[in-house]
């Protein structure tokens, strides 16, 4: 059996499985965390595609807020951005929360996010839990787990193929790496104590990766029916 059918048959009945048990109206998150250039946002655009999930890249969010020329806060982010730090909750949970507002006030079923790149410290961590604890529902987290040096490559390929951000370089890369191990590895840390995390071999060909992501979705999910 060819990938895509296995694709068809598992997002046919993942779909159920996600839009019945686990219905809310709380928006269900997945927090989707890994280093840079894990592939996050590639497997989240899968998900999204077979599976019926709204993908919020924190990263993109604040990619879009500093590009808006009135933007109050642009300039901090970029500076946070090319340094590979992190940029305070307030701003990025702010961001968040206002794309799954508006997404639910088009369509109260679209309640199920992939919130992507997020919570990369300590700070991120506990605003969320402030702002975020009472009106979500946090499911689990997809950790990818991806070598240093194939991350560090994937970025600078992609920096190369005119990805066009400023962080794409060995400078920022370093940077960005270093707050990996320092501020979000201790958040993985603490979501895999509370048996929340779901790790994912994130250095395989995407398909092999996808397959996998699908096959740890389908099982927790299942949970919901047995
Ligand atoms: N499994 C894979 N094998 C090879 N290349 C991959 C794989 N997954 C993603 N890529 C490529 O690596 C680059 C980084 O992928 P992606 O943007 O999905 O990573 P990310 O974890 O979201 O990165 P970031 O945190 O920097 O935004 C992209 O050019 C993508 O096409
Ligand atoms: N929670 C977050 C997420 C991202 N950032 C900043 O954006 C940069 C790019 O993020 P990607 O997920 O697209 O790689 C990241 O290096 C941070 O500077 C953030 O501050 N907080």
């Amino acid at each position: 059996m060819c990938l895509r059918s296995i694709f068809q048959i598992a997002s046919r009945r993942f779909r159920t499985t996600l839009v019945n048990p686990v219905m809310s109206s709380k928006p269900n998150v997945v927090f989707v965390l890994g280093g840079p250039g894990a592939g996050k946002g590639t497997q989240c655009e899968r998900i999204v595609k077979d599976f019926g999930y709204i993908h919020l890249s924190a990263g993109e969010l604040l990619r879009a807020e500093r590009n808006k020329p009135n933007s109050e806060v642009g300039a901090l982010i970029e500076k946070h951005i090319t340094e590979g730090t992190i940029v305070p909750v307030k701003i990025t949970c702010g961001l968040l929360a206002q794309a799954m507002v508006e997404t639910m006030a088009v369509d109260a079923n679209k309640n199920n996010f992939l919130v992507d790149g997020f919570p990369r410290n300590k700070d991120n961590l506990d605003g969320w839990n402030s702002e975020m604890g009472d009106k979500s529902n946090v499911r689990f987290v997809l950790f990818f787990d991806c070598d240093e040096q194939v991350c560090m490559n994937r970025c600078l390929a992609r920096g190369q193929a005119g990805s066009g951000r400023s962080d794409d370089n060995v400078d920022s890369l370093k940077k960005r790496i270093q707050t990996y191990h320092d501020s979000t590895m201790p958040i993985i840390d603490y979501y895999n104590q509370q048996k929340l995390v779901r790790q994912i071999n994130a250095g395989r060909p995407v398909d092999e990766v996808c397959l996998v992501l699908i096959i740890v979705l389908y099982t927790y999910y299942c949970h919901f029916t047995v």
